[in-house]
């Protein structure tokens, strides 16, 4: 199979900065030595609250890595602006709630298809590769396509979730959704990314699901940094995607 790209979100850098309102830890410095440890790309959510990561990490991230940068974003007015005057490699739309503590579910891509069409035409004009935040659900994958996305990314939240507390049969009737909506999307001509809630113990079924092309991976490695580094960190985690996949 072909070799999986792995995108670091170092989103909880920020997070972790923004505690203390300092200027420490720096999501570039993150960034950079993500790159230096194998990262294929970074990630990074500029939420509309701004809770983490803030619009100077977003243009010192633009300026400053030699990797691709995904810029994760709610579909407003507000952050075409900035996808439009950045524009990065790649821009992700997820729904976002200002309550929420993270995302929850996938974009309703269906059931604002009009809207998202004309809202990504000047993205993808601008050269960037659009990339919706979707469950699994077909309907979702398909209106993706019609809209003209060059990638959906798989919400893999709930199948993390069910993994961590054990729910086992349950866990496996989410993959085999994710590997179903993997092989709709791949059949509609679609990229497939998968992310969200993604460790060293839940990864390898996802990593062996042959349409995924790209794993986007952050606050599970942000936290295993704590203990052994964040170049280790991805280096561990590169090694059990090429493990799953090999
Ligand atoms: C869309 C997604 O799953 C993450 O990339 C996103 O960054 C989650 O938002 P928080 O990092 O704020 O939880
Ligand atoms: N889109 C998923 C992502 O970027 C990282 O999600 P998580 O690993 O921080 O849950």
């Amino acid at each position: 199979m072909q070799r999986l790209r792995l995108g670091v979100n170092i989103d909880h850098v920020a997070t972790v900065r923004n505690a203390r309102g300092s200027v420490w830890p720096d999501p570039l410095r993150a960034a950079l030595l993500a790159e230096a440890a194998g990262a294929d790309g970074i990630t990074a959510h500029l939420r509309e609250d701004r809770r983490h990561i803030r619009d100077a990490d977003i243009e010192a991230l633009r300026a400053g890595i030699g990797i691709p940068l995904n810029f994760e974003c709610a579909a407003t007015e507000e952050m075409q602006a900035i996808a439009l005057r950045l524009k990065p490699h790649a821009v992700c739309l997820v729904p976002e709630r200002r309550e929420e503590r993270t995302t929850e579910g996938g974009l309703d891509v269906l059931g604002d298809e009009a809207r998202l069409k004309d809202y990504i035409a000047p993205l993808r004009e601008a050269g960037c590769r659009v990339s919706m935040f979707v469950g699994h659900d077909p309907r979702q994958i398909e209106a993706s396509a019609r809209i003209g996305a060059a990638v959906v990314e798989l919400h893999t939240g709930l199948y993390s979730e069910l993994h961590a507390d054990g729910h086992q049969a349950e866990a496996e009737a989410e993959l085999a959704a994710l590997v179903e909506g993997a092989r709709i999307a791949a059949g509609l001509g679609l990229e497939v990314h998968a992310g969200h809630g993604l460790t060293y113990d839940n990864v390898a079924p996802i990593a062996a699901i042959p349409e995924v092309m790209e794993l986007n991976i952050g606050h599970f490695l942000i936290g295993e940094a704590i203990y052994i580094g964040l170049g280790p960190a991805i280096e561990e985690m590169r090694r059990r995607i090429d493990e799953a996949r090999a």
